[in-house]
């Protein structure tokens, strides 16, 4: 029998009721927790946005551009492969932006802090942790690059942390262990982000939000939650880094065609959970012909990714190199969009009403 399965996740609001609803790959129908969905494709597109309204923020295509059924969506809109790359204009304004990473301490925090420290468009980065941040902030701090470092550790000093930030990065949280599924974190990570982001609401209402944090699928919509509680939620500026799905797609498929690594692109969409995760392998940038074993293995190991790597690690947690290098794409793509480059697309979690569903035997 056919069954609706939405490559979108729905909107969850923070409620026993539904923080259990969304285990990977169990189909499930719009109706049946809240009435918004979090589709899991954006191009980010924008207009120059510092100090622009939340209204006028973003022009995003939510999921319309790339369409799961071919031949009925619209057509792909131009992109540039790896557009995150480099900029046609190339004029993006040097250190001009402020970021905070919560949760810098941790094994996705200090690369991920380290390449926001390499990068020329950074100008402050306020690491803020309940671990103890300081030493990683001293450390990164003699790093002749622009951005000027500051440590914040502990909840008295979250609200500093996030003083005039542009960006704020979450990636606080606990990781998976083997024979984990990212749902196990739901627990503890679903009030971590929750009083994050309380404090982002609060301290930096404009900021945009990257939510790292697992199960990304039920961490983005409880981020929703808060900043409609807040009166300050502009699903624009609030998204679900599912960035890491599209580098590893991107990766194994360019080893698999025997692909320059740099030119391939793959648009993968999902909230980042299980055979939730959608590459689109018929999108990807080269054009490539794929046999239907090619497809089935391709999309298998793509989905399960993260497990190689939780197994692989043996109880030493999650990916936390290849997430760092995905944030910091992701980051460095949000800049150039908060400055004005429209030509920048990533995948993300976001919310949207533009529904896309699959249909499968
Ligand atoms: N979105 C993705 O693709 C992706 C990929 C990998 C990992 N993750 C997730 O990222 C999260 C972090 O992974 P990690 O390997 O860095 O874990 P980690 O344990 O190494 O680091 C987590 C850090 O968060 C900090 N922290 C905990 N509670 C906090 C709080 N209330 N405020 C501020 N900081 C707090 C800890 O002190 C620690 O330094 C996990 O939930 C993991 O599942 C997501
Ligand atoms: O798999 C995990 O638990 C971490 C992360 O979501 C990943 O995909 O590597």
């Amino acid at each position: 029998m056919a069954t609706a399965l939405s490559s979108m996740m729905l909107h969850t609001p923070v409620s026993s009721k539904c923080a259990n609803y969304m285990p990977a790959g169990v189909a499930y129908s719009r109706s049946s927790c809240g009435s918004k969905a979090f589709p899991t494709h954006i191009s980010i597109a924008s207009k120059n946005l510092k100090g622009a309204s939340p209204s006028s923020a973003l022009g995003f295509f939510c999921g319309e551009d790339y369409t799961l059924l071919e031949g009925h969506g619209k057509p792909s809109l131009p992109r540039k492969v790896n557009s995150n790359q480099s900029s046609p204009k190339g004029q993006v304004r040097a250190a001009a932006y402020n970021i905070a990473v919560l949760g810098a301490a941790g094994g996705i925090g200090q690369p991920l802090s380290l390449l926001l420290k390499m990068s020329p468009l950074v100008a402050s980065l306020n690491l803020y942790d309940i671990a103890n941040v300081k030493g990683v902030a001293a450390d990164l701090s003699h790093c002749n690059t622009p951005a000027q470092v500051s440590a914040f550790t502990g909840f008295a000093e979250l609200p500093d942390s996030l003083k005039n930030v542009d960006l704020i990065i979450i990636p606080a949280g606990v990781p998976r262990k083997p024979g984990m599924t990212r749902d196990d974190l739901f627990k503890i990570n679903a009030g971590i982000v929750r009083t994050l982001v309380e404090a982002a609401a609060e301290h930096a209402p404009n900021a945009w939000i990257n939510i790292i944090s697992n199960p990304v699928n039920s961490t983005v919509p409880i981020a929703a939650e808060v900043l409609k509680q807040k009166g300050v939620y502009n699903p624009r500026k609030l998204f679900g880094v599912t960035t890491l799905d599209v580098v590893r797609a991107n990766t194994f498929v360019a080893q698999k065609k025997n692909l320059r690594l740099i030119d391939v692109d793959v648009p993968v969409l999902g909230g980042h959970a299980g055979i939730t995760i959608l590459p689109l392998l018929s999108k990807t940038r080269p054009a490539v012909e794929f046999s239907p074993e090619e497809i089935e293995e391709l999309t298998v190991r793509i989905q399960n990714g993260g497990t190689e790597v939780v197994e692989a690690k043996a109880g030493a947690g999650s990916a936390t190199l290849s997430m760092a290098y995905a944030a910091a794409r992701f980051a460095e793509s949000c800049i150039r969009a908060l400055d004005g480059d429209e030509s920048v697309y990533e995948c993300s979690f976001v919310q949207s009403e533009n529904f896309l569903f699959l249909h499968h035997e």
